[in-house]
């Protein structure tokens, strides 16, 4: 069969030998491919726009053609004979070409990429073994793949969580799999999940990012993607001094206070003012959320816009939402090929790394327009004490780089997940009036006629059980950032080599079927039966360990009273339709399509 060269026939491989690729389109329960196009440009349109299926090559199209790619991009001297010959004949391949045009330097090049590229696959798939397995503890289940690209074929979904559980049916709840050259060692059971984070921390300590994930954290320069190192208790002592620990909760529960104050308000408004239209819940907790974290780090919301200087426009709220927390959040599940390859990261991938720059440039470009609002509150001798005034003054120096990460990080990490925990939790109250009437009851037997506050919240084991329940079955965090084994260790009783990366899938763990009964129904009522107060960690969904989440307070006070106030106020029901609806998008688990409810004001 001839060949076609170039970009068409990379970007249309014959049927046979493209992967049982997913959907392109973000329907029923598909990824969606987007790019966040003209970034460059700061007049453009913040939103991601859907790029037509040929602009955009998904990762199982670069596999099938890497070596082709390769040997390509493996010299300059090809690639500018590659462009002198698309132009003149688009029709022939690098091969051909090499012959037809008797151009010997295209020739040596070809060959001599093939045989730099398998140099470099030898010497590093024989790299010297790691120290050895001197408990001769029993070697860890393999999931079989294919050489060279490992079980990279059988991951189909970006988010490959749900794949990950049903092959611990099989293989046990640790074994061990293949992306191309990498070993990763999969965990799906609580009890080896927490020997990983707790037992063996010391030997399981660091990460080894992607290079998206590199980007967007400025190479590990946020608390909960960095190393375990000085560096780190640093900026953990700063956030918790600032904004997590007891007494920074304390100070800013005024805050936490307006949201739900706010958030009934603006309820209330939407049910006086169209009482049969559905609202969209998420637009409303992202913009409390946003206020709410503003409020934190920079000691002020911003009202209805803000200009941003670098970028030279001025950014609605819900733009700053979406440079700030959701397009980081998105962009993050991308894959770069050289991630599977570490022996191929010569070969530049620019549009990648292209797009994730101008998520950065465009998140950085709002922190500096909150940091130049705040210098001019200096200016006027506003008293201030938020996060940043703190990190300007009393905490170690740092960095522009680090102060505008550690600024960021609360805001993403109080947009995002907190979020994804309230929506799903209303969505299954909505869809569940039983459980949503026991909730209200147990509120009206609680708070009587007085709003519901935050001291009362240890009294309402069910509000509780309904906000882990939504962590387990929802968890925000299906799978943990990767954790890199640097020393050789043991878990589950098997043998774990140094230079294995470690994924914990918090999914599986809360799917787990000798612990949770029936795990894929939603019911609270199954942690009702513990009469001690429930464990943070006994769902995984913050971790465990040195590493657990140092929000988990502050998330589950937003989450509970955000709930609490929304049912005790109001009841609700899915608009018609939206029952079953469990698909979700991006790096953690929001829902695919937002929720959509109508409520009616309680007398
Ligand atoms: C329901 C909401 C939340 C969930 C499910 C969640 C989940 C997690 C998880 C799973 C980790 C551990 C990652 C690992 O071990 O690799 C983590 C770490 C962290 N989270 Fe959260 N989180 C939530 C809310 C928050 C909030 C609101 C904040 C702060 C504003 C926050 C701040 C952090 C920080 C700073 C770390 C790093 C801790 C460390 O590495 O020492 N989280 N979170």
């Amino acid at each position: 069969m001839k060949r076609k060269c170039g970009r068409r026939l990379i970007q249309k491989p014959p049927a046979l030998l493209r992967a049982p690729s997913y959907s392109r389109k973000a329907h029923g329960g598909h990824l969606s491919v987007t790019t966040y196009k003209g970034y460059a440009n700061a007049a453009d349109k913040i939103s991601p726009v859907d790029v037509g299926e040929d602009e955009v090559l998904g990762f199982w199209d670069y596999e099938w053609f890497l070596l082709i790619i390769i040997v390509s991009e493996s010299s300059g001297q090809l690639k500018k004979e590659r462009k002198k010959e698309r132009k003149k004949e688009r029709k022939m391949d690098v091969q051909s070409a090499a012959v037809a045009f008797g151009s010997p330097a295209v020739a040596v090049a070809v060959v001599g990429g093939l045989f730099f590229l398998f140099l470099r696959i030898f010497l590093y798939s024989h790299q010297p073994a790691a120290a050895g397995n001197r408990n001769h503890l029993p070697t860890l289940p393999e999931v079989p793949g294919v050489p060279l690209l490992g079980n990279l074929l059988q991951l189909k979904e970006k988010k490959p969580y749900k794949t990950f559980t049903k092959w611990a049916e099989t293989y046990g709840p640790i074994y061990s799999i293949k992306t191309g050259a990498t070993s990763i060692v999969v965990v799906s059971s609580n009890h080896v999940a927490k020997e990983a984070m707790v037992t063996r921390f010391d030997s399981i300590s660091t990460r080894k990012l992607t290079k998206a994930f590199k980007i967007l954290t400025a190479d590990k320069t946020m608390v909960a993607m960095s190393d375990y190192n000085d560096y780190h208790k640093t900026v953990k002592r700063n956030i918790l001094t600032s904004i997590l620990g007891p007494l920074a909760r304390n100070k800013h529960r005024v805050h936490r206070d307006t949201m739900a104050k706010n958030l009934s308000n603006q309820l209330h408004a939407l049910a006086s003012s169209s009482p049969h239209e559905p609202i969209i819940l998420r637009k409303i907790i992202q913009s409390q959320l946003l206020s709410l974290a503003l409020k934190q780090v920079m000691g002020k919301d911003i009202m209805e816009s803000i200009y941003v200087g670098d970028l030279g426009m001025t950014m609605t709220r819900e733009e700053v939402f979406q440079v700030l927390v959701t397009d980081p959040i998105m962009g993050s599940i991308d894959v770069d090929w050289r991630d599977f390859f570490p022996y191929l990261k010569w070969i530049p991938n620019t549009s990648f790394e292209k797009k994730f720059e101008q998520i950065v440039v465009r998140k950085d470009a709002v922190m500096k327009a909150f940091i130049q609002e705040h210098t001019k509150r200096i200016h006027s001798r506003e008293s201030l004490d938020s996060f940043i005034d703190y990190l300007l003054s009393e905490a170690k120096p740092l960095t522009e780089k680090q102060l505008l990460m550690s600024l960021w990080e609360p805001i993403i990490e109080t947009g995002d997940t907190t979020m994804i925990t309230t929506e799903w939790a209303m969505y299954e109250l909505s869809k569940c009036p039983k459980k949503q009437d026991l909730l209200y009851e147990e509120i009206r037997n609680v708070c009587g006629s007085q709003k519901i506050t935050e001291e009362k919240l240890c009294q309402m084991p069910y509000l509780s059980a309904v906000f882990h329940e939504t962590l387990r079955r929802h968890s925000p965090v299906s799978i943990m950032p990767l954790r890199y084994v640097h020393q050789d260790t043991q878990l589950g009783g098997y043998h774990v080599p140094a230079g294995t990366q470690l994924a914990i899938n918090v999914y599986g763990c809360n799917m787990e079927k000798g612990i949770w009964e029936n795990p894929e129904e939603w019911n609270p009522d199954r942690f009702l039966a513990e009469n001690e107060p429930i464990d943070l960690q006994r769902t995984m969904a913050f971790g465990a360990g040195k590493r657990v989440c140092a929000g988990a307070m502050q998330a589950m006070l937003i989450a509970c009273m955000s709930i609490g106030r929304m049912v005790q106020e109001f009841e609700w029901r899915l608009k018609e339709d939206m029952g079953g609806d469990d698909n979700t998008l991006g790096l953690t688990t929001q829902k695919l399509n937002p929720m959509l409810a109508v409520i009616k004001p309680r007398r």
